[in-house]
C-alpha cells in the first residue's frame, strides 16, 4: 500500500495544499511549526477520521474558517483508491459533512462505513496502523515502558492472533455448554440409579410373599368372630322377644286397669250430670205456671180469648187489612188538605195583587187630575197674556197711521233716507273742496295782480288779456258758497228723516217681535186645551179600571176563603185517620204480647221434653257402661294371672350374656378389618413398586446412552479448545523468535556498539539487553539516545515480521518516520541512514520520514519543503525532485 497523492484544505496550518507522494524514500523538511506534522496527521485523518486524531474534530479545521477538506489517494493490492473527507464548523461543533471512499469495487459513504471498510482493507485499525507503521513524534519510550502483556497484545493484534484466541473461547464456552447439560443429565441418572438400588434393597418379591399370607389368616379371624357374632345376636332377638312380648301384655293390663278407671269415672260423671238436669227440670215447670198467668192477662187486654196461633194470624191479616185501608185514606187526605191550602194561598196572592194593581191605577188617575188642573191654571194666565199683546199692537199700528209707509216697509223707508242722506254730504264735500280751491285761486290772482302780473299766467299785466279772470274767480266762489248752504240745509232735513225711520224701524221690530210671541202663545194655548182635556178622560178611565180590579180581587178573598175551610176540613180527618193508626197499633202490641208469651211458653215445654230425654239415654248408657265393666274386670284378672315373673328373668339374663359377646366382638373387629385394609394397600404399595422399578430401570438405561454421547461431544469439543490454544501459543514462540532475531539484526545495524551482545525477548515478550559481560539490563534502563534506537529498532523489527509475515495478502502502509533523530548524534543519525536504505532493500515500498536533518536529507529519493507565511500563518508544501536536491543541498 502506498500513498499517491494528498491534498489539503484549510487543514490545520495549511490553506490549500497539493502533494504528489512517490515510491521510496521521501522526506519531509521545514522549519519547527511550518506544519510537517500535520502532513502526516492529515494522511492519518484521510484513512480514519477522528480514531486518529488525538484532540477533537474542531481542531482539525483551520482556525476562522468553516471548512476543512482532506483528499488522499492511495494504491493498495493492486487498486486505486480515493478518500475524500469534508469538515464543517457549525455553531461550536465539527461534524464530518463528507466521507467518501472511492475504490476498484464501488464507492462507500459515511465515516463509520470508510474508517471499518478501510480498517478491514488494510487489516488493521487506527490503533494497530500507529503500532506498525507510524512512528510518532516523541513516543520513543511507548514500546520500552509497555508491560509484556501489553506488548503482547499489541503484536498478537497485529499478526492476527486474537482470531484464535476467539476461536478458542467459543470452543470453550461450546465446552462449558455441554459441561452443563452434561451435570444436570448425570446427577438425573445416579438419582435414578440411587431410587433403583434402594428398590432392588427393598426384596420386594419376598414382602409381597409375606403379606399375601399374613391377609389370608386375618381374613380366617375374621370370619370366626363374624359367626360367632351370628349366634349371639339370635341369642339376643330371642330373649329379647320373650321380654318384649311380657312387656306388651303389662302394658295391656295396664290399658285395661285405666280403661275401668275412665269408665267408672264417666259414669259418676253422668250420674251427677243427670241430678242436674232433673233439677232443670223442675225450675222449668215452674216457669211454664208463670208464663200460663202472664198468658191470661194479656189476654184478658185483648177481645179474643182464646190464644190460638190462627186466632193470632187472623187478627194479625185483619190489623194489617185494616193499617192499608186506613194509611191509603190518610195519603189522600193529606194531599187534599196540602191541595186546598196551595189553592187558598194562590188565590189570596191574586187578590193581594189585583189591589195592588187597582191602587196603582187610582194613583195614577190621581197625577193626571193634578196635570189637568195645572194645564187648566196655565191656560187662563196664557189668554191674559193673549189679551195684552194684542193692544200693544194696535198702538203700533197708531203710530204707522200718518207714516209715509205701511208697516212692513219701513226697514226699506230707512235705507232709503240714509242713502240720499250720504249722497247730500259728498256732495256737501265735494262743493266745500271747489269753493277752498276757487278761494285760494282767487286769492293767488289777486296776490299776483297786487304785483302786477297776470293772475292768469303770471306776465306782466301791461297789454294782458286775463285781468278779468279775478271777476269771475269771485263769482264762481259765491255760487260755490250758495250752493253750499243749499246743501247744508238738505243734509240738515235729511237727518231728522232718518230720525224718523228708525223710530219706525224700531216699532215695526217690536210688533214683529210681539207678533212671535202671540202665534207661541196660541200654540201653548192650544196645547193646554186638549191636556186639560185628555187628562180628564183618562183620569175617569183609571178609575173605572181600579174599581174593576178591586172588584175581582174581593172575589178571589171570597174563594181562598172557601178553599182554606175545605183544607181545615181535610186536616181534621188526617188527624182522626193518624188516631186511629196508633190505636191499631197498640192492639196489634198486645197481640204480639201474647203471641211471643205463647212462643216463649211452647220453647220452656220443648226444653223440658228435651232435658227429660236427655235424662233418660244417660241413663241407658250408664247401664250399659255397668255391663260392660264386668266384662272388663274379668279381663283384668285374666292378664293379672298371665304375667310369669320368672321366664322374664331368665330371657333377661341371657339378653344380657349375649350384649357383652357382642360388645366385645364388636370392639375387636374394626381394628381387624383396618389391619386387613392395612396390608391389603401395603400389597398395592409393593406391587407399584414393581411397576415403578421398570420404568426406573428402562429411564435408566435412556439416560446412560444420552450421557455416553455427551460425554464424546465434551471430548471433541475440549480437544478443540486446546488445540486453538496450543496453535496459537505455537505460533506465538514462532514469532516471538522471529522477531528476537530481526530485533537483534536491526539494533546491530543501528547501535554497533561493543557495550552490548543481544537483545532478548522471551516467550512472554518480556525484553531483556544484554552487555557484553554477560549482565542484563532492563530496556529502561538505556540511555535517551539508546532508548530511540532501540524503539526505532523494535519498531522496524515488528514491520518487517509483519510485511514478511503477511505480505501478499496485504500489502503494508508505508513506514512513516515522525522526527527519529530527535536524540541522535550526527554518528547515529547515519546510522538510521543506513537503517531506512536496509529497510528500502527489504522491500518497503515507501518511506515518509518527518525530519530537517541534513543527513536524512540528502538520503532522500524526494524532498518535501514546508513553509509557512510568517505574517499569514498559513503553510505551503512543495515538493522538490531529487535532481534538484543537490542544489538544495548546495545552497546550505
Ligand atoms: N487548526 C489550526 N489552524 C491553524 N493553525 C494550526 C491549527 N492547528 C495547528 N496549527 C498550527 O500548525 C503548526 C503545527 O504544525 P506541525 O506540528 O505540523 O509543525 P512541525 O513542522 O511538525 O513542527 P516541529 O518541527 O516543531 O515538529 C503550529 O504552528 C500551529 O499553530
Ligand atoms: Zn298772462
Amino acid at each position: 500500500m502506498r500513498f499517491t497523492h494528498v491534498s489539503l484544505k484549510n487543514f490545520k496550518p495549511y490553506d490549500d495544499a497539493d502533494l504528489d507522494l512517490r515510491d521510496g524514500v521521501t522526506v519531509i523538511h521545514g522549519v519547527n511549526g511550518s506544519g510537517k506534522s500535520s502532513l502526516l496527521e492529515a494522511c492519518f485523518f484521510a484513512l480514519y477520521g477522528s480514531k486518529a486524531l488525538s484532540g477533537t474534530l474542531e481542531d482539525v479545521v483551520t482556525t476562522g474558517e468553516e471548512d476543512a477538506e482532506i483528499e488522499l489517494e492511495f494504491v493498495h493490492d493492486g487498486g486505486s483508491y480515493r478518500i475524500e473527507r469534508r469538515i464543517r464548523i457549525s455553531g461550536d461543533r465539527a461534524t464530518t459533512a463528507k466521507c467518501v471512499l472511492e475504490g476498484p469495487d464501488g464507492t462507500v459513504e459515511g465515516a463509520r462505513d470508510v474508517r471499518r471498510h478501510v480498517a478491514s482493507l488494510l487489516r488493521m485499525d487506527a490503533e494497530a496502523f500507529v503500532n506498525c507503521a507510524y512512528v510518532q513524534q516523541g513516543e520513543v519510550n511507548k514500546l520500552i515502558n509497555a508491560s509484556p502483556s501489553q506488548r503482547q497484545d499489541m503484536i498478537d493484534d497485529l499478526l492476527q492472533l486474537g482470531k484464535l484466541e476467539e476461536y478458542r473461547e467459543r470452543a470453550g464456552n461450546a465446552r462449558l455448554g455441554v459441561e452443563d447439560v452434561l451435570t444436570s443429565k448425570r446427577s438425573v441418572l445416579d438419582d435414578i440409579v440411587s431410587q433403583i438400588e434402594q428398590k432392588e434393597d427393598a426384596a420386594l418379591h419376598a414382602r409381597l410373599n409375606a403379606l399375601e399370607s399374613k391377609l389370608a389368616e386375618k381374613d380366617e379371624k375374621i370370619a370366626n368372630y363374624e359367626s360367632q357374632r351370628e349366634k349371639a345376636k339370635s341369642t339376643l332377638d330371642a330373649a329379647q322377644a320373650t321380654l318384649d312380648e311380657h312387656a306388651e301384655k303389662r302394658e295391656r293390663l295396664a290399658e285395661v286397669e285405666s280403661a275401668i278407671e275412665d269408665v267408672q269415672l264417666k259414669v259418676a260423671k253422668d250420674e251427677a250430670q243427670r241430678d242436674k238436669l232433673t233439677e232443670r227440670i223442675r225450675e222449668l215447670e215452674d216457669e211454664l205456671d208463670d208464663v200460663a198467668t202472664e198468658i191470661e192477662t194479656a189476654l184478658a187486654e185483648t177481645d179474643f180469648d182464646d190464644a190460638t196461633e190462627s186466632a193470632i194470624a187472623a187478627r194479625r191479616t185483619e190489623f194489617d187489612e185494616r193499617e192499608s185501608t186506613i194509611r191509603e185514606e190518610l195519603s189522600d187526605a193529606r194531599q187534599q188538605a196540602q191541595a186546598l191550602e196551595t189553592q187558598a194561598e194562590r188565590l189570596r196572592e191574586r187578590a193581594t195583587d189585583l189591589e195592588g194593581r187597582a191602587e196603582e191605577k187610582r194613583d195614577a188617575a190621581d197625577a193626571d187630575e193634578s196635570t189637568a188642573t195645572e194645564a187648566a191654571t196655565e191656560l187662563e194666565s196664557f189668554r191674559e197674556k193673549r189679551r195684552d199683546i194684542q193692544s200693544s199692537l194696535a198702538d203700533i199700528d197708531e203710530q204707522f197711521a200718518d207714516a209715509p209707509v205701511d208697516r212692513g216697509a219701513a226697514a226699506d223707508l230707512l235705507d232709503e233716507r240714509r242713502r240720499d242722506r250720504s249722497e247730500a254730504r259728498e256732495s256737501l264735500a265735494e262743493t266745500e273742496t271747489e269753493l277752498k280751491n276757487a278761494r285760494e285761486r282767487l286769492e293767488e290772482a289777486e296776490t299776483l295782480r297786487d304785483a302786477g302780473k297776470c293772475p292768469e299766467c303770471g306776465q306782466p299785466v301791461e297789454g294782458s288779456p286775463h285781468v278779468d279772470a279775478i271777476g269771475d274767480r269771485k263769482a264762481e266762489v259765491e255760487s260755490l258758497v250758495s250752493d253750499r248752504d243749499e246743501l247744508e240745509s238738505t243734509v240738515e232735513s235729511l237727518d231728522s228723516a232718518v230720525e224718523r225711520a228708525e223710530r219706525l224701524v224700531k216699532f215695526e221690530n217690536r210688533a214683529d217681535s210681539l207678533s212671535e210671541t202671540l202665534s207661541h202663545l196660541d200654540e201653548r194655548i192650544e196645547d193646554r186645551e186638549t191636556t186639560v182635556e185628555s187628562r180628564r178622560e183618562s183620569a175617569e178611565e183609571k178609575r173605572e179600571a181600579a174599581a174593576e180590579l178591586e172588584d175581582e180581587a174581593a172575589a178571589k178573598r171570597e174563594a181562598a176563603e172557601t178553599q182554606a175551610g175545605r183544607a181545615d176540613e181535610a186536616a181534621e180527618r188526617v188527624d182522626s185517620l193518624e188516631a186511629d193508626l196508633e190505636s191499631l197499633e197498640t192492639r196489634r202490641e198486645r197481640v204480639g204480647r201474647v203471641e211471643s208469651l205463647v212462643e216463649t211458653r211452647a220453647e220452656k215445654r220443648d226444653e223440658r221434653e228435651r232435658l227429660r230425654e236427655k235424662r233418660e239415654t244417660l241413663a241407658e248408657v250408664n247401664r250399659e257402661r255397668r255391663e260392660h265393666l264386668v266384662d272388663r274386670r274379668n279381663r283384668r284378672d285374666e292378664l293379672r294371672e298371665a304375667v310369669d315373673e320368672s321366664a322374664v328373668e331368665s330371657a333377661k339374663n341371657s339378653k344380657q350374656k349375649a350384649e357383652t359377646y357382642i360388645e366385645q366382638v364388636d370392639g375387636v373387629l374394626p381394628d381387624l378389618r383396618d389391619q386387613r385394609d392395612d396390608i391389603q394397600s401395603q400389597i398395592g404399595g409393593v406391587q407399584s413398586d414393581l411397576e415403578r422399578l421398570d420404568e426406573l430401570r428402562e429411564r435408566r438405561d435412556e439416560l446412560a446412552t444420552r450421557v455416553d454421547a455427551l460425554d464424546s461431544l465434551h471430548e471433541e469439543v475440549s480437544t478443540l479448545e486446546s488445540t486453538y490454544g496450543d496453535l496459537r501459543a505455537d505460533l506465538r514462540q514462532r514469532n516471538v523468535e522471529v522477531l528476537e532475531r530481526m530485533l537483534n539484526e536491526t539494533f546491530d545495524l543501528v547501535y554497533a556498539n561493543d557495550a552490548y551482545s543481544r537483545i532478548r525477548l522471551d516467550g512472554e515478550y518480556g525484553l531483556t539487553v544484554f552487555q557484553k559481560d554477560g549482565t542484563a539490563l532492563e530496556p529502561e534502563q538505556l540511555s535517551g539516545g539508546e532508548r530511540a534506537l532501540f524503539n526505532l529498532s523494535l519498531r522496524c523489527a515488528i514491520y518487517r515480521l509483519l510485511a514478511e509475515g503477511i505480505d501478499g495478502a496485504a500489502p503494508l502502509p508505508p513506514l512513516i518516520l515522525d522526527e527519529p533523530t530527535v536524540f541522535l548524534d550526527t554518528g547515529h543519525v547515519s546510522r538510521l541512514v543506513d537503517l531506512v536504505e536496509d529497510m528500502e532493500s527489504r522491500g518497503v515500498k515507501q518511506i515518509l520520514i518527518v525530519s530537517h536533518d541534513d543527513e536524512l536529507v540528502g538520503a532522500a529519493d524526494d524532498l518535501v519543503r514546508v513553509e509557512k507565511n510568517p505574517t499569514t500563518n498559513r503553510s505551503t508544501v512543495e515538493r522538490t525532485d531529487a535532481p534538484e536536491l543537490a542544489s538544495v543541498l548546495a545552497d546550505d
